[in-house]
C-alpha cells in the first residue's frame, strides 16, 4: 500500500486473480476465413506435399537438357501445357511449350525460358538459345513442405502469412485458442453515442468505443457494448444481461465520490470492492462478480479509462488470448519532468525516433491528447522528477 492506497503492483495481482477464469485455454475451431489474429491452439502439420507436384518455374519450354546440350538447337514443338493441364509426356527429341506453375511433362527435366528462345510458328519449332541443367526452373514436388512437415506450432498468432500457408494447403477448420467474450458498458447520463444529437450538456461516448477496440486488439470478443444512464434499475438489467453474454465486464463511468455513482452504488451491496489505487490517471477502481463473471469498473474520465485498461486488463486479455505479453523497454527522455510523489503516473508520450517526448497536458479529459500519444511513460510512485537524457520505462500504446 502507498499512503493508505492500493499500490498499482497489489491491483494488477488482485485483478489477475479476479480474471484467472478466463484462462481456461478451451480450444475451438474456427473457419479459415475467420481465422486471421487468432491464436493456434495445435502444431499444424502439412495434409499434402507443397508443390503437390513437379512444375514449371517459368513461361518458356519443358525440355530433356540433354537434348539442348549443343545450343542453339532447333528442335519441333510437341504442344502448349498450360497452368490447370494434366500431366503429359515429352517425346525425345521435342519439346513441349510450357506456362508457369503448369505440371512438368514425364521426359522433361528442365525449362528454358521463353527469352531465350526463338519460335517459328510456320515451321512448329523453336530455337533454344542456351543449354540448361537439370532441374533448372523446375519446382520439385515437397521442395516447399513435405506431407507430415510441422507447417505452424501450436500457439502461433496467425497473420496473414500464415493463412496463406494454411490456405495453400487447402485446410478450412483452424483449432485456435477460444478468446474472452467481453461486454462494455458506458455510464453516464451526460453521454451520447456519435450520430446521434449533442444535446446541452451532452458529450460524445468514447470510452465504449475505445474499450470496445481496445479489447478486440488485444484478442477479446466484444459481445455487447451498452450505453447506461444514471439509473440504478436500468444499470442492472444491463449488467444481468451482459453476464449471461460475457466472461468479463468492462464498466466505465460512476465510481467517484459523486452523488450519482451508479456503478458503485449498485455494486458496493453485492460485494463490490472499490479502491483509491495510487495511480493517476485511473486512481478510482472497482470489480465485482455477478452471477459468477467478474467486473472491472474504470473510471470515467477517457484517459482514466483506457490507462486503466492498459494496466490491468489488457496483460489478462492477452494471456487469456494467447497474445504475447506487452513488453515495455526503457528510453531516454527528452525533456526534464516532474511527478507526483507517493503515485506511479502513467503519462502520455510521443517518440521521436528512440526519444520520448512527455505530452504537455496531463488532465484525464484529454482525449485528443492521448490520440497523439506513443507510449505511455510508466513513472515509479517514488520518483519526483527526472532530467532529460534520464532512461524511463515505456509502454507501447
Ligand atoms: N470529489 C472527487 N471528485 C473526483 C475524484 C475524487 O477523488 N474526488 N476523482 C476524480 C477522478 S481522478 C476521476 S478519474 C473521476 C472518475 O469519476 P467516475 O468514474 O465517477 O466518472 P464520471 O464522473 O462518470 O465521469 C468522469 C468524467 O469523464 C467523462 N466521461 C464519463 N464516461 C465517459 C465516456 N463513456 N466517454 C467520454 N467521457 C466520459 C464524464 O463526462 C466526466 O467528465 O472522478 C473525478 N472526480
Ligand atoms: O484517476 Mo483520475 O483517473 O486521475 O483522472
Amino acid at each position: 500500500m502507498t499512503s493508505g492506497k492500493r499500490s498499482v503492483e497489489e491491483h494488477e495481482r488482485y485483478v489477475a486473480e479476479l480474471l484467472g477464469t478466463l484462462l481456461s485455454g478451451s480450444t475451438v475451431t474456427v473457419p479459415l476465413s475467420r481465422a486471421l489474429h487468432r491464436t493456434l491452439a495445435e502444431t499444424i502439420t502439412s495434409p499434402l506435399d507443397l508443390p503437390p507436384f513437379r512444375n514449371s518455374q517459368m513461361d518458356g519450354y519443358a525440355v530433356a537438357s540433354s537434348t539442348v546440350s549443343d545450343a542453339p538447337v532447333t528442335l519441333p514443338v510437341q504442344g502448349v501445357v498450360a497452368a490447370g493441364d494434366t500431366t503429359g509426356a515429352l517425346a525425345r527429341g521435342s519439346v513441349l511449350k510450357i506456362m508457369t506453375g503448369a505440371p512438368m511433362p514425364e521426359g522433361a527435366d528442365a525449362v528454358v525460358p521463353v527469352e531465350d528462345t526463338a519460335a517459328d510458328e510456320d515451321a512448329g519449332t523453336v530455337t533454344i538459345g542456351r543449354g540448361t541443367r537439370p532441374g533448372e526452373f523446375v519446382r520439385e514436388a515437397g521442395s516447399d513442405v513435405r506431407t507430415g512437415d510441422r507447417l505452424l506450432s501450436a500457439g502461433t498468432v496467425l497473420a496473414a502469412r500464415h493463412i496463406a500457408v494454411l490456405a495453400a494447403v487447402g485446410l478450412t477448420n483452424i483449432p485456435v485458442r477460444a478468446r474472452p467474450r467481453v461486454a462494455v458498458i458506458s455510464t453516464g447520463s451526460e453521454l451520447v453515442t456519435a450520430g446521434d444529437v449533442l444535446g446541452p450538456g451532452h458529450i460524445y461516448n468514447s470510452n465504449g468505443p475505445a474499450l470496445a477496440a481496445s479489447a478486440s486488439a488485444n484478442g477479446a470478443d466484444v459481445v455487447s457494448i451498452d450505453h447506461c444512464h444514471d439509473d440504478p434499475d436500468e444499470f442492472a438489467k444491463m449488467l444481468a444481461y451482459a453476464a449471461g453474454v460475457a466472461d468479463v465486464i468492462f464498466t466505465s463511468g460512476g465510481v467517484s465520490k459523486g452523488d450519482f455513482e451508479v456503478v458503485k452504488d449498485t455494486l458496493e451491496p453485492l460485494g463490490g470492492d472499490f479502491v483509491s489505487v495510487a495511480m493517476q490517471p485511473g486512481g478510482p477502481q472497482g470489480s465485482a462478480v455477478i452471477d459468477g463473471v467478474p467486473v472491472l469498473t474504470f473510471p470515467g474520465n477517457p484517459v482514466s479509462a483506457l490507462v486503466s485498461f492498459e494496466v490491468f486488463a489488457r496483460p489478462v486479455l492477452r494471456a487469456a488470448a494467447g497474445y504475447p505479453p506487452v513488453t515495455a523497454e526503457m528510453l531516454p527522455l527528452a525533456t526534464d519532468l516532474t511527478s507526483i510523489p507517493g503515485k506511479r503516473q502513467f503519462l502520455r508520450g510521443a517518440l521521436d525516433g528512440r526519444t520520448v517526448i512527455p505530452a504537455a497536458g496531463r488532465g484525464s479529459h484529454l482525449v485528443a491528447g492521448l490520440a497523439a500519444a506513443d507510449v505511455l511513460l510508466d513513472i515509479p510512485a517514488d520518483t519526483v522528477s527526472l532530467e532529460a537524457g534520464d532512461l524511463v520505462k515505456v509502454l507501447t500504446l
